[in-house]
């Protein structure tokens, strides 16, 4: 066997000819070759293998030069979810109908949080009839390549994964991310693309005002993420009923806070304001703050202090990733302070060794605490939540509740009391209810201004017996008849959506309603009233049972000294 034969002599080993891969590896095929002379297999085998690695070779190469090609002629940008550029650019892809390439589809039968679902004509046989029940959102997991204004962008799209344990415990999270690569060496255009994206974004959601909620444990440590974004619609500042003046004036403030930032600058006063929107449930805090927003075209971050989940590091997370000119509102913000309920139940001493005076269960129930503290709190309000121009709202139904230090100027500027329904606000609302165009049948045929119910009581007596009105009148006859200061909007307007269409039936029936409520005010307060007595008792129990473990256990400890005493008196070790 000559391992060095020429290669010209291996042209007639079996194989056929192999001139062109001998004259480029002539050692190896003089090898392959003499030994391919006793193992033709062997050697078809190895062309084969040389083969495939020179095409994976050029392959490679390939990619690498369109890698470079890439590098080289491109920019690519980055958007991850939770900032709201990824929020314009989502708007954006689905504007320009990119869906229209993907073929990657995910099917929610519920509605997806964002708007950014391609709407469906229902089925393919009654096209455009019915609305579809799903909706359809592209994955953009492949990548997809358009043009826009004259140049070629290619996007891509990755998953958020996320473990399921907050990041205090370990968890970790990736943050989906949006890929854009733009065929260019002009960073300008980035620029031009990211601001057409965000105008669009502001023309799109004109109409809503977007509600970014932090409503779940959070799983990185660096970036918070707003996964829950919620479109609402719009909401005019007039369809907010409040004494006459308020709304008006809490939109002046924020819109002369908004301007004033170079006055705050120059005077080095932290450009911060807060308000405090306080007063019992239903009464409008809330719708408030969201009309406010729609008004300056303002995002809303929303935390509720009543979850469970948050804690300071949550809040301090959450208010250090709200960008600029934004609302940033703490809901519940009581809930970061004992109740007297609470403050009232507590030991008077510690006694070390022993478990605390309330059972665990005891706490637990009906409990709103947060884990949230006051310097946890004071910390976010006078750092990260408070910079970059946010306007702070904070809401909470128990004012009394509250730390002074919360409430100090600087921190909370202004404070704004909501009330329980007043006659003029009952009134107001009725007339919105039913808008005098919608209602031109009912026409005026009795002046009720002389009927005599000025104030309804328990029984329906008094109420009058008229056939028609106009809504203005009608509207004052509700107004009337709504006790003072003892139903909130929010109930009234439940009441009014039973009669959505009937505004005569909603004035006759008020009276019953309002017999009905109080009913029912009264059986839930006296079984609110034995539930505290029963845990009352419980509370009592329990703690008579931690103090006789106490004394048994004091007696023990007494025993033993006493023994001790007798036997050291007596020079023994122990007694028999
Ligand atoms: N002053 C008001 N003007 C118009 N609508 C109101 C008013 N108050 C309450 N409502 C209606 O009642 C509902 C609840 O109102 P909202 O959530 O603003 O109350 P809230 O004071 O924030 O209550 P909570 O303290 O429980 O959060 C909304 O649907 C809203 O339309």
């Amino acid at each position: 066997m000559n391992l060095f034969a020429s290669p010209m002599d291996l042209s007639n080993a079996p194989g056929g000819d192999q001139t062109w891969l001998t004259s480029i590896f002539p050692p190896l095929f003089s090898f392959l070759a003499a030994f391919s002379t006793t193992n033709s297999y062997v050697f078809n085998s190895a062309k084969l293998l040389l083969l495939g690695t020179i095409i994976e070779t050029g392959r490679r190469l390939f990619i690498w030069l369109v890698e470079r090609f890439r590098i080289q002629y491109s920019i690519t940008a980055e958007f991850t979810e939770g900032d709201p550029a990824y929020e314009w650019l989502i708007h954006f892809l689905t504007h320009e109908q990119l869906w229209r390439r993907s073929y990657d589809f995910r099917v929610f039968a519920t509605n997806s949080k964002r708007r950014w679902s391609i709407g469906t004509g229902g089925s393919t046989k009654e096209p455009g009839t019915k609305k579809g029940n799903a909706e359809y959102v592209p994955t953009y997991e492949q990548p997809l390549l358009f043009r826009w204004n004259g140049y070629w962008l290619d996007i891509r799209r990755t998953m958020s994964q996320a473990t399921n344990l907050p990041f205090q415990y370990g968890g970790t999270s990736d943050s989906g991310k949006i890929y854009v690569t733009l065929y260019t060496r002009n960073f300008a255009v980035l620029t031009e693309l990211v601001e057409e994206v965000r105008l669009l974004y502001l023309e799109v959601s004109r109409p809503n005002v977007i509600v970014h909620m932090a409503d779940g444990p959070h799983y990185a440590p660096t970036s918070f993420t707003w996964t829950n974004v919620k479109c609402k619609v719009r909401r005019a500042l007039s369809s907010i009923v409040l004494p006459n003046g308020v709304m008006e004036s809490i939109v002046e403030d924020a819109k002369e806070f908004i301007d004033s930032e170079e006055w705050y600058h120059e005077r080095g006063i932290p450009y911060h304001r807060g308000f405090l929107l306080y007063g019992p449930p239903g009464s409008g805090k809330t719708s408030t703050i969201y009309a406010l927003a729609g008004a300056l075209g303002m995002e809303i971050y929303s935390v509720s202090l009543a979850s469970s989940f948050v804690d300071d590091s949550y809040l301090q997370s959450a208010a250090s990733s709200i960008p600029k000119n934004s609302i940033f509102l703490i809901e519940d913000i009581d809930c970061a302070f004992p109740s007297r309920e609470e403050r009232d139940n507590q030991p008077n001493g510690y006694i070390p060794g022993m478990p605390p005076m309330d059972p665990p269960w005891m706490l637990a129930s009906g409990s709103r605490r947060s884990s949230v503290t006051l310097s946890g709190l004071l910390n976010v309000l006078d750092g990260v939540g408070s910079e970059e121009g946010k306007l702070f709202f904070a809401t909470t139904n128990y004012v009394d509740r509250l730390d002074p230090a919360l409430l100090r100027p600087g921190r909370i500027d202004r404070k704004v009391e909501y009330s329980l329904a007043t006659k003029d606000q009952a009134t107001s609302l009725f007339a919105q209810f039913y808008p005098e165009a919608q209602f031109p049948h009912i026409m005026p045929n009795h002046d009720l201004s002389t009927d005599s119910h000025a104030e309804v009581t328990v029984t329906t007596e008094g109420q009058s017996d008229f056939d028609s009105d106009s809504i203005a009148q009608l509207s004052k006859e509700f107004g009337n008849r709504v006790p003072l200061d003892e139903f909130s909007i929010a109930e009234l307007q439940g009441y009014l959506l039973t009669c959505k269409k009937q505004p005569l039936e909603a004035v006759k029936g008020v009276a019953d309603w309002i017999v009905f409520q109080r009913k029912e005010r009264k059986e839930k307060s006296e079984r609110e009233e034995a539930e505290r007595e029963r845990a009352k008792r419980r509370r009592r129990r329990w703690q008579g049972y931690i103090i006789l473990r106490l004394q048994l256990r004091l007696r023990q400890r007494m025993k033993q000294m006493i023994l001790k005493g007798i036997c050291s008196s007596r020079g023994v070790d122990e007694l028999v």
